[in-house]
């Protein structure tokens, strides 16, 4: 059974461009966000219960209308709570089961919000991705192409990024200034290393 390790950073803070080098490396990723989107188009349980809490007009020819449930549960603390109860046990035990099919030392599974869901206490390691907050809000503007107070709606949702940092067990930084590649081959020489001692003892 492969290491079972986190992988997480606030709104932009480049956990997608991390993960890329961990993917060259040969490690098998699961994309959290990516399996609660599949999660809430393909699972009839959880479409229901959506449609519940937003009406009809959550879906439009069977899509999700994510800039509408967006305005909602971004504005609404009470309405992303019940999104989450929903969306989020469904996509831990995706995960779990994607995990356990794995066979290298170690797998990721990658999301913004892996200790807000709960998702963090199943796992093994938890590494963090910091980029300063003001990176973070000009990356995220230009990528999604939306202003700076939807970004920090969304990062008023998330822990603050300091003390996030300080619940993960190793921290990469990606703020243009040191280099990531040579963080990452050291996270993983230390992965590879703690798998081995594991196994050795049995
Ligand atoms: C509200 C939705 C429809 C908006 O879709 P949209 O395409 O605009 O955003 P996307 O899903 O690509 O998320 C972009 C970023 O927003 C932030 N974000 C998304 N969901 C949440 C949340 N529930 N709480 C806090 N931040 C969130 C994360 O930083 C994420 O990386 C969508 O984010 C959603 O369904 N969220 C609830 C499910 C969830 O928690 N997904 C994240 C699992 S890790
Ligand atoms: N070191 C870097 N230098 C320049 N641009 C970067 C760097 N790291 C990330 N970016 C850019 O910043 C944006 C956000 O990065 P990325 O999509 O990897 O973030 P993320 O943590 O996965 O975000 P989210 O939680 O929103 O999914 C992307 O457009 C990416 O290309």
């Amino acid at each position: 059974m492969p290491l079972k390790v986190g992988i997480t950073g606030g709104i932009g803070s480049g956990k997608t461009t991390v993960i890329n080098i961990f993917k060259t490396l040969g490690i098998p990723v699961f994309d959290a966000d990516a399996a609660a989107k599949k999660a809430m188009h393909e699972n009839i349980d959880v479409k229901k219960k959506i449609i519940e809490l937003f009406g009809e007009s959550a879906y439009i020819n069977n899509e999700l209308d994510r800039k509408y449930i967006a305005g909602i549960v971004f504005n609404d603390a009470l309405k992303l709570e019940q999104l989450n109860a929903i969306v989020h046990p469904v996509t831990i035990a995706m995960a779990e089961e994607w995990m356990q099919q794995q066979t290298s030392h170690y797998v990721l599974k990658e999301a913004a919000i892996l200790f807000e869901s709960g998702a963090a206490a199943g796992l093994d390691y938890v590494i963090g991705v910091f980029a300063p907050q003001h990176i973070r809000i000009q990356r995220t503007m230009n990528r999604d192409k939306v202003s700076r107070e939807e970004v920090l709606k969304r990062m008023a949702k998330q822990i603050d990024e300091h003390m996030k940092m300080k619940l993960c067990d190793f921290v990469i930084t990606n703020d243009e200034q040191q280099l990531v590649i040579p963080q990452v081959l050291k996270v993983h020489e230390k992965l590879l290393s703690i798998k081995n001692e594991r196994d050795a003892k049995g």
